[in-house]
């Protein structure tokens, strides 16, 4: 979910080294000296600043974003000490919080300052002019309502569980299809299969597409989507140079993909309004058709398009992230076997029906289980630099001003690798250092920490962690319980990552299932 991260577009890329060697030579005399404060004068009168590594001409620091711009930027924040550092990010100035402390001093006072978002090319577009939850002004009463849905309507605790069935449902097929190649010996596609059964849940839980009907059609969409949502548009950076991306095509695949989906949805939700007599349970179209017509809703919440720009949210937001956490997960049991054998050894143990799958009743008490996923989210957050946020007001960090308008990039990967906040054993993978948290049922501890936040932080953070956690902790299970694994020529899996709305491995990850005996 972050739009910088697409750096596979050779254009810019070609760009960019353009102006930066250009620069470079020109300019090679200010590059002598790496770092400087931000504000104008280091004199001991003048106000505190916070460190800026020195950028170049036009593109400021841009080109020191790397190929994976979390681990760049960590890379940056380390090499100058400076948990909290300003950027210039082409003309945009960007603060960057990589540490648990200086996350804790720049959103502890100053939640409602940092809860703004920056209006990107294709989100904006996307979402119908930023009416939907993710993007949408964190001022507007229409945000106001709309979060206010999404946590006691569409992604509540009961709305939730009411989804079980279909959780199950799919994690029964991923069992089988599974089983199938295992009997074969054939060598399993995790990574695939994983990203497909995240994203049927989410047609099925969103559209309420059973028969698989839809899914095609909106598949193609919606990766279309997903990849222009991460794309790195010129024009988010440097305004001036928007028409490079006319120029690449991407405006003109922006508005193709805008109008496909567009057409998708008035075609879901005319089908919806068409059955809704008589038809079992609710999906989420049917939620947000109701909550349209609802007077505690009706002066905020009144067009279709806020229902389509929500529904974009709930699938971007919910199908990759859940996919990606699983398939993390799977890659560090595979590489520490006896943290793998003690999270079986454990899901074994505790599922006591007829030995053929796990069901959402079993879950509480997987308590390794849960520590195990912590774990992997603090290692491999799927969403490393979060969602963007603005300042929408002045604000002051550790004394330092920071004006309204600047870009904020929370480092969650280094904040998690933070040896003030995780000890020196930070970059070991230990689930047991989560053994202390009483209850990891409760969902609260992910909105409360300053050390630990993939799922974001203060009045913006994701809520939808409860529908989140619900389909990882399923589909890690059953893996665990219903199969051995291993590498098929032995060895390590690698830790390459894929950067993109969200953070894959960058080789899929695959395996050789086998079957456990069941009675
Ligand atoms: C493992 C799975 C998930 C991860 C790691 C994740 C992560 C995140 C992150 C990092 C943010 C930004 C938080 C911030 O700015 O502080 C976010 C926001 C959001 N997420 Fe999630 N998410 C996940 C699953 C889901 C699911 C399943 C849904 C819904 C179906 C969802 C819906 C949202 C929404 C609507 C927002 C925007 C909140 C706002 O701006 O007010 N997420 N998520």
């Amino acid at each position: 979910m972050e739009t910088l991260q697409a750096h596979g577009d050779l254009f810019a890329r070609v760009f960019l080294v353009l102006v930066a060697t250009v620069t470079i030579l020109y300019l090679k005399r200010l590059l002598l000296t790496p770092l400087r404060r931000c504000a104008s004068a280091a004199s001991s009168s003048s106000p505190p600043s916070l460190p800026c590594p020195r950028g170049l001409p036009l593109i400021g620091n841009l080109h020191q974003l790397g190929a994976v711009p979390h681990d760049a930027l960590a890379a940056l924040s380390a090499r100058h000490a400076a948990p909290l550092m300003l950027l210039r990010l082409g003309s945009v100035p960007t603060l960057v919080v990589s540490t648990a402390d200086a996350l804790r001093a720049a959103f502890q006072p100053n939640d409602r300052a940092m809860s703004g978002r920056p209006a990107l090319c294709a989100a904006t577009r996307i979402t119908y002019g930023l009416q939907d939850i993710v993007f949408s002004h964190p001022d507007g009463a229409f945000w106001r309502a709309a979060r206010r849905a999404s946590l006691s309507e569409l992604l509540s605790a009961p709305r939730v569980r009411g989804f079980r069935d279909v959780r199950e449902g799919e994690a029964a097929s991923l069992v089988a299809a599974t089983a199938d190649m295992s009997r074969t010996g054939t060598p399993v596609n995790l990574s695939e299969k994983l990203m497909a059964t995240s994203n049927k849940i989410l047609r099925r839980v969103a559209f309420g597409d059973d028969s698989g009907e839809r899914s095609i059609e909106a598949g193609t969409v919606l990766d279309e989507t997903q990849y222009l949502l991460g794309a790195f548009f010129v024009s988010d950076y440097m305004p001036w140079l928007g028409w490079l991306d006319t120029l690449r095509g991407l405006r003109r695949r922006l508005e193709r993909n805008f109008h496909e989906l567009d057409a998708f949805y008035e075609k879901v939700i005319d089908d919806h309004l068409n059955k809704r007599a008589g038809s079992k349970g609710e999906d989420l179209v049917d939620v947000l058709l109701r909550l349209l017509g609802d007077p505690a809703y009706r002066s905020t919440f009144n067009s279709r398009d806020q229902i389509k720009g929500i529904l974009t949210d709930m699938f971007i937001a919910g199908t990759d992230t859940a996919a990606a956490t699983v398939e993390w997960t799977m890659t560090e049991l595979i590489n520490h076997p006896d943290i793998l054998a003690k999270a079986q050894q454990e899901v074994r143990g505790v599922v006591v029906d007829d030995g053929d799958i796990v069901r959402e009743s079993d879950l509480p008490r997987l308590k390794y289980l849960k520590q195990v996923i912590r774990e992997s989210m603090r290692v491999h957050p799927p969403v490393p630099l979060l969602v963007p946020r603005e300042t929408i007001e002045p604000c002051t960090v550790y004394g330092c001003e920071i004006p309204a308008g600047t870009r904020v990039f929370v480092n969650a990967k280094a904040i998690g690798q933070d040896p003030d906040a995780w000890g020196p054993d930070a970059a070991r993978f230990v689930p047991e250092r989560h053994e202390e948290i009483a209850d990891l049922s409760d969902h609260k501890p992910w909105h409360d920490s300053f050390s630990l936040v993939p799922f974001g932080v203060g009045r913006r953070s994701c809520p939808g962690v409860h529908f989140a956690t619900s389909v990882v902790e399923l589909l890690l299970a059953n893996l665990l319980f219903c199969f051995d694994w291993r590498v098929p020529h032995g060895g390590q899996v690698d830790l390459e990552q894929e950067i993109g709305l969200t953070v894959h491995r960058k080789n899929p990850l695959v395996l050789i299932a086998e079957r456990r005996c069941v009675k």
